[in-house]
């Protein structure tokens, strides 16, 4: 199993959600990065489980210990290593998971992919708990796009069937928005959607139930010229982190699956020059990137993210221990929802993508 991601930035990422701690690395990181350590464990916050009615009961304070490559306010260019302590397992829950597989989650590949010897208890390394650390290498990149006036917010796009206006109806989205954006459970751009998709939640939990939704990541700030076409193009680099998140089944880069019914002269984005003589274009279908590069306009994409595989209804699975067909009950403290607390998990590995990309470009920096 590795845990290392990035061509240029190298990011490990280490821990169950049942151990003793989980936690990161983050290395060729430049030395000399002044880090806002609030700023980071705001990040964290908005991430981390007990926060609501809306998520998990289990609380965890995650807040990352920096142990390597940091010294006075500054990175030292040393692998800049965090661990997240795990205060809040209570593994007598996962006790029938070691035989009875649960629908929708990792345990049946995960136990014949690791012949048994997986940590099954709070689903191990396959559980989201393992994107706390993927969101501080995500805070500490952001700060770092952030001094280059790059900025990535997102949006829940949908939660069941209610849904978000999207990015691209708004006329400007402002950086006051995005930032505002981040202190918000469920934000929004028509926030009158707000009680609508805490009530979608709130009865899927009360039902025993779980659901999914859509989240709309954008970046404001991304310079043209970024990228590389085929294997690491900014699509491909990005689609790979969302993928790597647990419980992302989709993903749709600017107008997505809709362009397909649009005709070349609705898709093709026309240019412009702006006031300043800075080259735009008049609509954005896709999404920032062309030919696996940044032209200058907002990144935007899609995650398709379903609801969690563990509720308390009785579902039919199989018994490995007896061989027989089984019925099993998870008892438990689990997200009804993901949505909620995975907004700052897209982000920051979009500021992984771009950071591992920016770095790569040889004649630039
Ligand atoms: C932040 C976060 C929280 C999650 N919480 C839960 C949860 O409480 N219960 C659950 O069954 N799955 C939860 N998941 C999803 C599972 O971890 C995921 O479905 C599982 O590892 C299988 O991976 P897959 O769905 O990508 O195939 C969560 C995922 C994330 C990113
Ligand atoms: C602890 C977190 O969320 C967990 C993610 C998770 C899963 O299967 O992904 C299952 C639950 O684990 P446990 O049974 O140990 O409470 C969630 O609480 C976290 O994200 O930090």
């Amino acid at each position: 199993m590795s845990g290392v991601w990035g061509n240029n930035l190298k990011v490990s990422i280490f821990g169950e959600s049942h151990g003793p701690a989980i936690g990161a690395s983050i290395h060729n990181l430049p030395a000399g990065l002044e880090l806002d350590q609030d700023a980071i464990l705001k990040e964290m916050a908005r991430r981390a489980p007990g926060s609501s009615d809306l998520t998990t009961p289990r609380k965890e304070k995650d807040q990352p210990e920096i142990i390597s490559g940091f010294l006075d306010g500054k990175t030292t260019g040393a692998p800049l290593t965090a661990i997240i302590w795990n205060t809040n397992t209570r593994s007598k829950d996962y006790s029938q998971m070691k035989k009875l597989m649960r629908p929708g989650q990792a345990d049946y590949p995960g136990k014949i992919r690791y012949q048994g010897y997986n940590d099954y208890r709070g689903s191990g390394h396959f559980s989201g708990r393992i994107t706390a650390p993927l969101v501080f290498a995500g805070a500490v990149a952001q700060q770092w796009l952030e001094q280059r006036d790059i900025y990535i917010g997102s949006h829940v796009q949908s939660i069941g069937d209610i849904k978000d206006q999207t990015f691209q109806e708004q006329e400007d989205v402002t950086l006051k928005q995005l930032q505002n954006f981040k202190n918000e459970q469920l934000p929004l751009f028509d926030g009158s959607q707000e009680k609508a998709m805490k009530d979608v939640i709130l009865q899927a939990k009360e039902d025993k139930d779980s659901v999914g939704g859509i989240v709309e990541t954008f970046v404001l700030g991304m310079p043209a010229g970024y990228g590389n076409p085929f294997f690491d193009s900014v699509e491909s680099t990005i689609a790979q982190l969302v993928f790597s998140v647990p419980a992302t089944k989709g993903l749709e880069f600017g107008s997505g699956f809709d362009i397909t019914r649009m005709r070349g002269s609705e898709s093709n984005d026309e240019y412009y020059y702006d006031e300043e003589g800075k080259i735009k274009t008049r609509s954005n279908h896709n999404g920032g990137i062309l030919g696996g590069i940044t032209y200058g306009m907002p990144i935007v994409f899609r995650t398709a993210i379903k609801a969690p595989a563990s509720i308390e209804q009785k579902q039919k699975t199989v018994n490995i221990e007896t061989g027989q067909e089984d019925v099993l009950e998870v008892f438990g403290r689990h997200d009804p929802c993901i949505v909620p607390r995975v907004l700052p998990v897209l982000e920051s590995i979009t500021a992984l993508a771009l950071i591992d990309l920016m770095l790569g470009r040889e004649d630039d920096l």
